[in-house]
């Protein structure tokens, strides 16, 4: 197996138009829709990654910063930001996009956690990432420490 990816070779990007069945009586998206495109994202990232069967073990917090109107473009972009033995962490940035005027705006971002599973259903050793940017060599940066909040949140649902 490869030893090492690139951060870059894992990013996943999609595109959609928001329509009226996607929508609250607000008119704009529902935040249960917008948590399933990340998922999605998310695990073909994940998936790019390892190339390898993967499951969505955590999602950290979910802030949604603006919504999404009807008529308006979700963009969705993720990719692998760090690595353990078997776990992936995933990037997710959602922006809100008026097709007409081009504008942008961040709608939500997500970090979410990947296990990698073999023919078994076990866990199983995935790469290691390498970040080549700025962005990425920061999501890198605080990985260690959003890792081990999640492995205490973890015990303490435990007990
Ligand atoms: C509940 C649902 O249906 S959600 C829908 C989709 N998701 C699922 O079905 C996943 C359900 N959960 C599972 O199948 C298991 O808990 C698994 C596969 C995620 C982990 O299996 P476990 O037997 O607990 O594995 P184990 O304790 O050896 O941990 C394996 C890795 O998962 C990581 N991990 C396990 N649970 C979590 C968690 N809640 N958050 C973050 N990382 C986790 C561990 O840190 C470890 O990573 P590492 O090898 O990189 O250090």
């Amino acid at each position: 197996m490869t030893t090492t990816k690139r951060s870059r070779e894992s990013r996943t990007v999609l595109t959609d138009i928001v329509l009226p069945p996607d929508t609250n009586y607000h008119g704009t998206i529902f935040g249960g829709n917008v948590m399933a495109y990340v998922d999605k994202v998310a695990s073909i990232a994940a998936m790019r990654h390892s190339r390898m069967q993967v499951v969505t073990a955590a999602s950290d917090s979910f802030d949604f910063l603006a919504p999404i109107k009807t008529g308006e473009a979700i963009c969705i972009e993720g990719y692998v930001t760090s690595t353990r033995t078997t776990s992936m962490e995933v990037f997710v940035k959602v922006e809100a996009e008026d097709l007409l005027t081009g504008e942008r705006r961040q709608a939500a971002t997500s970090y979410l956690t990947f296990v990698a599973l073999d023919g078994n259903g076990k866990p199983a050793s995935v790469p290691r990432v390498v970040p080549e940017t700025e962005e990425e060599k920061w999501h890198f940066a605080g990985a260690q420490e959003r890792y081990e909040i999640r492995k205490r949140r973890r015990e303490q649902q435990r007990t």
